[in-house]
């Protein structure tokens, strides 16, 4: 655990206290549980976000605190909902960015938030909750950062020496368990929400939205961090632990029922002098793809107390970029190739290309890919979310394709699977039909952009065969990741809704619900309250 220092030191409550929850609308249920005393260090200076300016999209509700301990509604809807919509959409994301009167600088920070959409008979039920991890247990309690987020770090004291926080830094006890990124739903049901410390692996019940409890890796495999995005089917669940030490990364696979991972494979990093970021990393149908791009972890900026430009990573290119491809069944590794520069965080799909004679001759693997230029994660502070002036600065994005040959050749190729200004250079936060997993697809549906922008601000079915794209807009919105629920029985790649939730330019915040095929809005279910930003989402079927 780190250091614990009197409580007299810290400011309690700042939390709890000071900020009211922004509540409203019908059937509202209160609020906040005592909690058990959580781990402090030493009273710090404040946590400055740069002074918010008025007016405008500093206001919108998308970058703003929701603080919502446990809310549940009935939805006012608009349109006529599918009648086969039935179960429940759950968006996890870091919607509270604020302790008491100081602010967190980068939207990674802020603290886990559970948005739930509950659809039956073409009515809608929504619900909103923290998640109850310690890291936000101990920030309610005492006022102020307890544990290393993405950008920010608990101020020592002068009774947590240097050389204690270094150990509490490699112990791991001082990282974030705040499982703020994304939330999958398990092949034996469970609901996990997860964010790149290992740690911050929490169980939450999908109906109550209560914290359920840590859930535990019951092997020996180590590791504090990790990418947020598994890849979870009916059966397994596919990680990618990367290795600081020795920089590489280990692929490990747990069977559903379990809480043992297994080792698989080790890919050994090519370039250096750390592994790449993997927030992401996608599969298909035989092999595991490792990507390793040149924005690498950065041992002397993880030690850092205050962000650097880069944050964790560290620009390194000319350490390479390179795509590495591992036989699931054998954990060998069947290509490895030098690939162009890439910034990616999402990974869409991968898939096998085969000749005429069923060979696999290479492999596809589609990201969302921001033209190797690390000023995305620039983009993603809140004082440039909250600050658009009607200029153009959102970084140009496209679906980056690579394909990796399998025949020995060192190199891979990387190219735009389509003209990005067909989806306003702006594209992030995809989504398929899971029955495409790792085999060949033709549509992702995404974020995308309307210029001028500083965030995406469109919703974007991208059709990577005819190479076109359909969008969404709605002047002055922020809608999250468009998550596609095929229709059951469906045949057709798009038959089905994508549901994304809405942080409307007036304050309102509301679930929108798409047709897949022609993407026009069907439905929309309207919360009492605006919504804050969110990231991923999953789908839980009724009765499964
Ligand atoms: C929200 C999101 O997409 C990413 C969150 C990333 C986090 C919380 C990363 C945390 C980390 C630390 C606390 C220290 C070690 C490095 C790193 C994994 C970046
Ligand atoms: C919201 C985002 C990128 C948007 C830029 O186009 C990235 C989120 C990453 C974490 O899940
Ligand atoms: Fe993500």
């Amino acid at each position: 655990m780190p250091p614990t220092i009197s409580s007299s030191l810290c400011t309690v409550a700042a939390l709890s206290g000071r900020r009211a929850s922004q509540q409203g609308g019908n059937k509202q249920r209160a609020v906040a549980q005592p909690l058990a005393a959580g781990v402090v260090t030493e009273a710090a200076p404040p946590l400055v976000s740069a002074p918010r300016r008025r007016g405008g999209a500093d206001e919108l509700v998308a970058w703003k605190s929701i603080r919502q301990e446990r809310w549940e509604g009935a939805l006012e809807v608009e349109g006529n909902l599918p009648l086969w919509l039935d179960g429940t959409y759950l968006r996890n994301g870091p919607g509270l960015w604020d302790l008491g009167d100081y602010g967190f600088r980068h939207l990674f920070d802020g603290y886990a938030t559970l948005v739930r959409v509950s659809f039956r008979d073409g009515h809608a039920v929504g619900a909103h909750r923290q998640i109850e991890s310690e890291a936000y247990k101990a920030a309610r309690e005492h006022g102020k950062l307890c544990y290393r987020e993405f950008s920010e770090v608990p101020k020592p004291g002068s009774f947590t020496s240097f050389i204690g926080q270094l150990a509490s830094l490699f112990s791991g006890s001082s990282l974030t368990d705040n499982s703020n990124t994304g939330v999958v739903r398990l092949g034996d049901g469970r609901v996990l929400c997860l964010t790149e410390t290992v740690k911050g692996s929490i169980v939450v019940d999908p109906d109550t939205l209560d914290t359920v409890n840590k859930f535990e890796y019951e092997d020996k495999l180590g590791g504090l961090i990790h990418s947020a995005h598994p890849i979870v089917t009916d059966t397994k669940f596919w990680t990618l632990i990367p290795d600081l030490i020795r920089p590489g990364y280990v692929v490990a696979r747990m069977d559903a029922g379990s809480n043992e991972r297994q080792f698989v494979g080790r890919v050994d990093c090519r370039g250096g002098p750390a592994p790449g970021w993997v927030h992401s990393f996608p599969i298909t149908e035989n092999y595991v793809v490792v990507p390793e791009m040149p924005l690498r972890y950065c041992a002397a900026n993880l030690l850092r107390a205050e962000p650097t430009p880069l944050y964790k990573f560290q620009w390194y290119p000319d350490s390479g970029s390179y795509m590495h491809v591992m036989c699931k069944a054998s954990g060998n590794i069947v290509a490895s190739v030098e690939v162009p520069p890439f910034v990616t965080f999402h990974f869409i799909n991968a898939y096998e290309e085969k000749d005429e004679e069923g060979r696999v001759t290479a492999i596809i693997a589609d990201c969302c890919e921001h033209n190797a230029n690390t000023s995305i994660l620039d983009n993603l502070r809140l004082h440039n979310l909250r600050s658009f002036t009607g200029e153009d600065v959102l970084t140009d994005a496209r679906v980056g394709r690579f394909r990796i040959p399998l025949d020995g050749s060192p190199f891979g190729e990387l190219e735009a699977a389509l003209d990005p200004e067909e989806h306003g250079r702006g594209m992030d936060m995809c989504s398929i039909n899971p029955a495409h997993l790792g085999k060949e697809y033709r549509y992702t549906y995404a974020c995308g952009a309307r210029r001028p922008c500083n965030f995406p601000n469109t919703l974007t079915k991208i059709d990577l065969v005819e190479k076109t794209a359909k969008s969404w807009y709605e002047e002055g919105a922020v809608p999250s990741e468009p998550y596609f629920v095929p229709r059951p029985g469906a045949v057709e790649e798009d038959d089905g809704v994508a549901i994304s939730m809405v942080s409307a330019k007036d304050g309102s915040g509301y679930a929108l619900v798409l047709d897949a095929k022609t993407f026009k809005e069907i439905a929309r279910a309207n919360f009492p309250y605006g919504l804050p930003y969110g990231l991923h989402c999953c789908w839980v079927p009724r009765d499964k």
